[in-house]
């Protein structure tokens, strides 16, 4: 397994990527590759071995013109705000590509000695897109998977990314592409049809005009279920969920769990908070927000950017609203252990899940796992989340119209026991079936096959 985030055992999983691939290796096994976490202060390079149960992990460090130049340059500034739909925000930097190209090269080259000759390999999201190609280079014949854990656009947007050809038809050399939703893969389709000039076969096979065939599909990622749900009916016997409980003194609960990301859609959700407390006065009092927002990629400016603009909306809101024994929104920017979140989510009456766009979202899967079967809360979603082909029972909603959250947020909490009950049961039930296990064979068994 190969992702530029590694969950090391002793850290908190803050990401969804991390979350889902501690997940899918814990039972089964293998070796898991990818960046420290570090930025050293030689060249990078240098692989940190360690073993955790079934899994090892090897680990490198990176430069800090390498992490400057691939992780917040070509990584997070050009490729992330384009497949999140944003190419106002996209930056066309050659420096930044060329460390990208740098970075893979060296992820390859430091891969191929943990490459035995019959392994899968499984290549996750969008700063290593090339690395199969490189790994052809150097000889690896071996079946290599690729998972991309964002949305893809239309190729009349992909085709913003500079140089996307030389980039995107390396994803030919892949032996299978993974996505969460159809709509995804018909983008991918899309891409390689009429941009590379590629044609599909009866068999479903994409087929390049060099002749090399992959299979892209959608395999939808989930959590691990039945874990969540425990922690969560262990709740109580933290005291940190013991104290949120009482200084609630009986108000219902929103919350929000979400990296400090302008994909999130945070100041949209502040405001459709807010305006629920100004179209409900009777609400004053009786309902409190928990936004969790740990900081995230704060070495790029527009997520410095959004962390000012979130302080000063939060202490804009609390100002108006607020009185001497009532604050509308406690805003948190510390990451907490799931085994933490999962009572948070349990404590709130309802999830507020906003995203302007999301390859899956795990917070939403995790909030509806942790839920009381005999009082559950409920799920208010964006429609532009991954999550929400398959959460059909959630409350769906335009996270940029707030008028439309606001109205969700009035029907969530005076929702009957009964709905809330109905429509728990029927997104538990997906939640069962295609956990992170489901997601993990399903992916290994077609790229095996
Ligand atoms: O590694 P970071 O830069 O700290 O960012 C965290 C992760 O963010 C993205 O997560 C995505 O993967 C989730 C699991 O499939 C999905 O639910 C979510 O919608 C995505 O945003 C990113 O794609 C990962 O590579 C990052 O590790
Ligand atoms: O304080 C926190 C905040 C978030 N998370 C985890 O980070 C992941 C976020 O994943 P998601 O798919 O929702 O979005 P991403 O951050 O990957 O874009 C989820 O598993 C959360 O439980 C966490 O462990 N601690």
């Amino acid at each position: 397994m190969v992702s530029n985030r590694v969950a090391l055992p002793d850290q908190t999983a803050t990401g969804g990527l991390a979350s889902a691939m501690r997940a899918a290796l814990q039972e089964r096994g293998g070796v898991w590759f990818g960046w420290s976490g570090k930025v050293a202060r030689q060249a990078g390079g240098e692989v940190h071995r360690q073993t955790d149960g079934q899994v090892e992990y090897a680990t490198m460090d990176l430069s800090r013109t390498d992490h400057d130049d691939f992780y917040d340059g070509f990584a997070n500034r050009t490729l992330w705000p384009l497949l999140h739909y944003r190419p106002d925000l996209v930056d066309y930097d050659r420096k930044h590509l060329a460390g990208y190209l740098r970075v893979n090269n060296l992820f390859a080259e430091q891969l191929i000695s943990l490459i035995g000759p019959n392994d899968l390999v499984w290549i996750n999201d969008y700063h290593l897109i090339p690395l199969a190609a490189m790994l052809r280079e150097r000889g690896v014949r071996n079946r290599i998977g690729f998972f991309l854990h964002t949305p893809l656009p239309a190729a009349s947007l992909l085709i913003a990314l500079p140089r996307h050809l030389e980039l995107l038809e390396t994803l030919a050399s892949y032996d299978l592409v993974g996505l969460h939703t159809p709509r995804d893969q018909r983008a991918l389709q899309e891409y390689f049809l009429y941009e590379v000039g590629a044609t599909m076969r009866r068999d479903g096979r994409i087929r390049t005009p060099e002749g090399r065939n992959f299979r892209a599909e959608v395999f939808p990622i989930g959590i691990d279920t039945a874990a969540v749900a425990e922690w969560a009916s262990h709740a109580d016997e933290h005291e940190e969920i013991h104290d949120l409980r009482q200084s609630l003194e009986g108000r219902a609960l929103i919350i929000g769990v979400d990296r400090l990301d302008y994909s999130k859609g945070l100041p949209e959700r502040f405001h459709a908070y807010a305006r629920l407390l100004e179209r409900s006065p009777q609400l004053h009092r009786k309902v409190s927000f928990l936004q969790i927002a740990p900081t995230s990629r704060g070495g790029v400016p527009e997520y410095r950017q959004i962390r000012r603009e979130l302080e000063r909306m939060a202490g804009h809101i609390n100002g108006e609203y607020a009185a001497p024994d009532w604050v509308p929104i406690r805003y948190v920017n510390n990451s907490y252990p799931h085994s933490l979140l999962s009572g948070y989510y349990r404590s709130a009456r309802v999830g507020l899940v906003t995203p302007l766009r999301d390859g899956m979202n795990l917070v939403a899967k995790e909030y509806v796992a942790s839920q009381d079967p005999e009082d559950p809360g409920v799920l208010v979603l964006s429609r532009f989340a991954g999550a929400a082909q398959e959460l059909r029972d959630a409350l769906l909603v335009n996270p940029a119209d707030t008028e439309e959250v606001a109205e969700a947020l009035g029907i969530a909490l005076e929702m009957s026991l009964h709905e809330r009950r109905v429509r728990w049961r029927r997104m538990m039930d997906v939640l069962e079936k295609q956990d992170v296990t489901a997601w993990r064979n399903a992916f290994l068994r077609r790229l095996a096959e």
